[in-house]
């Protein structure tokens, strides 16, 4: 039954064809058979997963179950657990026990979902390689010699595997979106504000934003709906009501005007990658929507003014790592000051400590104005040139990433390569506009991730039009070599 998505797993439980603790023993087997090669979670929780799994099949026999109910899901390491460890992939947390379950946490729990354990992912959420965790690299299935994309790397690994229907992540300026496309899944990054950053450990508080990553759009939209929606805990929590994702699937295509950014198909793109993508969006004018040329003229701005911005916003949110209230601390510290630069020292790594150090350069005085707040008024640019495209198209299309999956170690000591990487992503992230990325074709056998991006809350319609694509392909149901 590992195969089945989401939704076809909730119909073989709501059908009794098998229990919440037969599905859940399954998976878990998996996890132990394959994962020692792949190295896609962090922590496993089976005695936790298998009494939830008893609770949601109790749950079921009263009749009290919804739609999730009894559904295995992983969580990356950045959503708080409480009385498990969360360590978003850091030597820092990884002693950590959060005393309280994030928001997404709490509403995928309340739904009766079974938690398998906590995903792999890039150091604080840094990187798009899943190659800074503490815990060591995640392999791709498809390929283990390259990289799954990150920093949900974990999550995106374990659902190419089959180890697991569902997974949450994070994407501050790619992490759902790109490691979804090097992976062969679906993930969809909400609009900022969509679902609440609560118990999620901060990145770059104004980019980061939690959402769905599965094996179909479908399942995104089952996940979404239970995750999304207003707390009062988070203030950049958007009070927008939630609409029936799973409802407002099946639509037609015909009238929809797809945007076809000039940008995302310039210099830069690998040709196998350009041709996949252009065969699904050929596909797309079959199913009767309408191909417009748009423009978005500062696209090449967005990596440096990201770099910039998500830095400086991760500087002044890691220093609350300081020895004292959280995290790794030093032995034998001399003095105060001694403790900090030790604790520091030994429980961040490199990636982390290279980004606190230019983001504080940024946002130091003297040259706040000439980096930080240039980085800002991009941003505003990014903004407008988007909004201005959505007065005429209703969505854009193009390549989530340059390239499909590469080497283990081939970018390791590039970062700026690595950053690149991010070209399509992160300017999305700056807009606050939601986006998904679903498989699309191959490239010698790894897979070609196809990016949808949509007006703020319009998540059911990026959820329709990838899933009619869904409906007349199979590249979502294709599974990697040994993993069927
Ligand atoms: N966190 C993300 O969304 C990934 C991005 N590559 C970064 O390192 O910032």
């Amino acid at each position: 039954m590992h195969h089945l998505t989401l939704a076809e797993l909730a119909a073989g439980l709501a059908a009794g064809d098998f229990s919440s603790r037969e599905l859940t023993e399954t998976l878990l087997n998996r996890v132990q058979a394959h994962d020692g090669d792949l190295n896609s979670f962090i922590t496993v929780c089976p005695e936790r997963a298998l009494a939830q799994a008893d609770a949601a099949d109790a749950r079921r026999a009263a009749g009290r179950a919804g739609p999730l109910t009894g559904l295995p899901v992983a969580h990356k390491d950045i959503f708080c657990t409480r009385g498990l460890r969360t360590s978003a992939g850091s030597k820092m947390l990884d002693a950590f026990v959060a005393p309280y379950d994030a928001t997404v946490v709490e509403r995928l729990d309340a739904a009766g979902m079974v938690l398998l354990g906590k995903t792999n992912m890039d150091e604080f959420a840094m990187g798009s390689s899943n190659e800074s965790s503490h815990y060591g690299p995640v392999r791709n299935p498809w390929d283990t010699a390259t990289v799954p994309g990150g920093s949900s790397g974990g999550s995106a690994a374990a659902l190419a595997a089959r180890l697991v229907p569902a997974a949450t992540g994070t994407d501050t300026g790619g992490s759902i979106r790109q490691p979804a496309a090097l992976s062969g899944i679906t993930g969809l990054k909400p609009t900022y504000g969509r679902v609440s950053r609560w118990g999620m450990i901060a990145y770059a508080s104004s980019l980061d934003q939690g959402g769905p990553m599965a094996r179909s759009a479908e399942d995104c939209a089952l996940l979404l709906g239970a995750m999304a929606g207003f707390d009062p805990r988070d203030s950049t929590s958007a009070q927008v009501p939630v609409p029936d994702y799973a409802a407002a699937l099946g639509g037609e295509l015909a009238g929809l005007r797809i945007g076809l950014p000039r940008e995302y198909f310039g210099a830069g793109l690998d040709a196998d990658v350009a041709r996949a993508v252009e065969a699904a969006i050929d596909e797309y004018r079959r199913l009767g929507a309408t191909l417009v040329e748009v423009s978005l003229p500062s696209t090449e701005l967005a990596i440096p003014a990201y770099y910039v911005i998500a830095p400086s916003e991760a500087s002044s949110n890691l220093a609350r790592f300081d020895g004292v209230r959280y995290g790794h601390r030093c032995a034998a510290p001399r003095d105060l000051h001694d403790l900090y630069t030790r604790s520091r020292g030994e429980g961040f790594g490199a990636e982390v400590k290279r980004r606190i150090m230019v983001g504080t350069y940024a946002l130091s005085a003297g040259y706040y104005d000439a980096y930080y707040l240039k980085a800002q008024r991009i941003r505003r640019l990014i903004r407008d040139e988007f909004l201005r495209a959505f007065e005429t198209v209703d969505v854009l299309m193009g390549p989530t990433s340059p390239s499909v999956a590469f080497g283990l170690g081939e970018k390791a000591d590039d970062p700026i390569a690595l950053y690149l990487a991010d070209i399509y992503t992160v300017a999305v992230n700056l807009a606050g506009l939601p986006a998904i990325s679903l498989p699309c074709g191959f490239k010698q056998g790894l897979p070609v991730g196809l990016q949808i991006i949509g007006r703020h809350f319009d998540e059911a319609r990026l959820l329709a039009v990838a899933h009619r694509y869904q409906q007349v392909t199979d590249w979502h149901r294709r599974a990697p070599a040994g993993y069927a």
